[in-house]
């Protein structure tokens, strides 16, 4: 890829997206094109179509999204599958239109159906029904999958797929109702310690399994499938192992310096009970993770607390 090639990121100032953008310009990389939500809302085709036939990028990395922790999930549905379709059917859309010929889709690990067998290969997508709490996230992202897919096997474009696990890191969104769980955690061990109260209360049994990733990983896989020509649509990206939620919040504590109690809400859902990564398909192309869990909480910790005054809280009010 040229160092002058124009790349859009879509969602740049996301947890993903400003990763992306951070490892690009490390790259060198120094055609890069960014639009926040409020210049421009990827839900408009029209004014999508106006962005697209002004700046002509070379490559789309779509790293925007309606994102967010299992409750948001599954208290706004019609938020998770609708707004996520417009925003990437507008750009993997307008992108095929201008004649794009490189297009990067980010998806999740909850396209997966809730009991595959695990760890999760490729090839189980469409295998069974999905998890409940995040199906209708996981249909948006799986059209997303499938209009890439069909772009490939129709006008033998570059468009694929990296379907990422649960992701960590800098510029995480830490609203407690909204967020996933390990910022969740994070912010609310803090906290507790702050304040001293003598338990914090976490949802669902602790039970299920969990796979994270640091986001600077992640975007270094980006970059990975920006720099070569995969010759697969969909690909896993992860670090092929998984934790217990309750053993991550023993993690987190011991992190933060939390003395208390931790107490298990079992009004709250616990959603799918693992979803572990098969990432050897990357893994053989040559890319793999380098941070480890311990290691990525400790520098998000240290991150947060540098932010503490302007931590991102990603609010979803639906009228
Ligand atoms: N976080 C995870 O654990 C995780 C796991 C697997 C996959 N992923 C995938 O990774 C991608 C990025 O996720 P993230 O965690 O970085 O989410 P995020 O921090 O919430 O960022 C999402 C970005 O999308 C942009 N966006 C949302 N709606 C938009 C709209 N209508 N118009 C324009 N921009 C819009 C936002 O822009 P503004 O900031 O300008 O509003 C924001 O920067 C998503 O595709 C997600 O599915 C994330
Ligand atoms: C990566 C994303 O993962 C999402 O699934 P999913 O891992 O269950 O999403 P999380 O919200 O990260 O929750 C993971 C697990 O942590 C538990 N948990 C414990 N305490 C907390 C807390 O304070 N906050 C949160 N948020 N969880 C908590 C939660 O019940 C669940 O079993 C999907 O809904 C999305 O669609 C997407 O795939």
């Amino acid at each position: 890829m040229n160092k002058d090639s124009k790349i859009y990121v879509a969602g740049h100032r996301g947890m993903v997206g400003s990763a992306v953008w951070r490892a690009l310009e490390k790259k060198g990389y120094r055609n890069l094109i960014g639009k926040t939500s409020k210049d421009l809302d990827l839900k408009n085709q029209t004014k999508v179509k106006e962005f697209f036939n002004l700046e002509k990028p070379d490559v789309v990395i779509d790293a925007a999204a309606r994102v967010g922790g299992i409750l948001a999930n599954n208290d706004y549905p019609y938020q998770f599958i609708m707004e996520n379709m417009q925003i990437q059917n507008n750009l993997i859309d307008e992108s095929l239109k201008l004649g794009i010929n490189k297009f990067i889709f980010l998806g999740s690990s909850c396209i997966y159906p809730k009991f595959a067998p695990q760890p999760l290969k490729e090839e189980y997508l469409l295998t069974d029904s999905l998890e409940p709490t995040n199906e209708w996230y996981a249909i948006a992202k799986i059209t997303g999958v499938k209009a890439c897919q069909a772009i490939r096997k129709q006008y033998n474009k570059d468009y694929v797929s990296l379907m990422p696990t649960n992701l960590y890191g800098f510029f995480d969104n830490f609203d407690l109702k909204t967020s996933h769980v390990l910022p969740a955690m994070i912010r609310k061990f803090h906290e507790a310690k702050i304040n001293n109260n003598s338990e914090v209360t976490l949802w669902g049994s602790g039970t299920p399994m969990r796979e994270f990733l640091f986001v600077d990983d992640m975007a270094e896989a980006v970059v990975y499938a920006l720099e070569n020509k995969l010759p697969e649509y969909l690909y896993n990206v992860g670090s092929g192992k998984d934790i217990s939620i309750k053993e991550l919040a023993e993690t987190i504590q011991k992190v933060t310096g939390y003395q208390g109690n931790i107490v298990w809400d079992s009004e709250k859902p616990d959603g799918t009970p693992r979803k572990l990564m098969d990432v050897s398909k990357m893994k053989n192309l040559g890319w793999t993770y380098t941070t480890e869990l311990q290691e990525g909480i400790e520098k998000t910790y240290l991150w947060f607390l540098d932010n503490i005054e302007n931590i991102k809280e990603v609010k979803l009010e639906v009228n």
